[in-house]
């Protein structure tokens, strides 16, 4: 049977047009399906109010106990809800969870090596029956990139990777198909240019365009979760603008899809 499952990031989540318009095509995808969200943006934004500094290192939150409390709020609370209500207004009976509730996503405390990042949180199990015992009660799961340990505590979690540990998780029992959804065209040869979005991207052409700088940042923590997807049972990745989820997921010709 299949599975779809979309990620979308904190510049789609944190653009009202962009917001409705992807909403409005979730809402048409035909179930089982999953919706994890990620909300950086939004995080950094209200960390700023709060008068919390944001520290950033490869793509990670570096998240001290005053990060961890507004990342808490922000993704468990704010977005996560937020978008519960919105999917619930279009008809999509959507449950929204923390890896914490039920248990679902555990993780491990990044061990300190240089760098300490922090209550950032390493996967290391997705409770996929459970998961799967929500979809057969036809409900549609919406993920916050939150995990816990074993120790009490709430840990942030890069949402491309709880995306990809989702996904590869629940390949166990269906055919997946993962979508990665942000605000560009898919992978581009130059992040300026739309146009020109890479059709099919294999690891060896993706490790030259990473060595020629071309592909930097944020695409490549994205990049790796898509790669480890693909080679770990995940039968589909595709990264596309969320304005093309439908595209993408009904005819498989939108964006950059991960071979
Ligand atoms: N070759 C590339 N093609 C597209 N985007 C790229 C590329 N190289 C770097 N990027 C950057 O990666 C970003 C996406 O990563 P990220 O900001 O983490 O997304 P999200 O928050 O949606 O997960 C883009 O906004 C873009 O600035
Ligand atoms: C550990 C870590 O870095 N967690 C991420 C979780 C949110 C996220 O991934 O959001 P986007 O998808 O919008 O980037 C963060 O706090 O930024």
């Amino acid at each position: 049977m299949k599975l779809t499952i979309i990620k979308i990031g904190g510049n789609v989540v944190d653009n009202p047009t962009l917001r409705e318009n992807f909403l409005n095509d979730f809402a048409q995808i035909p179930s089982p399906k999953i919706l994890v969200h990620g909300g950086g943006k939004i995080a950094t934004q209200v960390a700023v109010k709060l008068d919390v500094e944001t520290v950033m290192v490869e793509g990670r939150r570096i998240t001290d106990k005053a990060m961890l409390d507004v990342v808490t709020m922000v993704y468990g609370g704010l977005v996560n809800k937020t978008l519960v209500a919105q999917l619930q207004s279009r008809g999509v009976n959507t449950i929204g969870l923390t890896g914490a509730d039920a248990g679902v996503i555990l993780s491990k405390k990044r061990p300190v090596k240089e760098i300490d990042y922090g209550f950032v949180g390493d996967i290391e199990k997705v409770n996929n029956a459970f998961i799967d015992s929500l979809l057969k009660q036809n409900l549609v799961p919406i993920f916050a990139p939150l995990t816990f340990d074993k120790e009490g505590n709430m840990l942030n979690t890069n949402a491309d990777t709880q995306a990809q540990a989702i996904a590869v998780a629940m390949a166990k029992d269906y055919e997946v198909n993962l979508v990665y959804c942000f605000e560009k065209k898919g992978v581009l040869t130059d992040v300026d240019d739309d146009n020109s979005v890479i059709p099919e991207l294999q690891k060896p052409y993706y490790e030259q365009l990473k060595t020629d700088g071309a592909i930097h940042t944020g695409m490549i923590p994205k990049l790796d979760n898509a790669f480890k997807a693909i080679s770990e049972g995940v039968s589909q990745v595709t990264i596309c603008h969320a304005a093309e989820v439908r595209l993408a997921v009904n005819e498989g010709t939108a964006g950059t899809k991960i071979v």
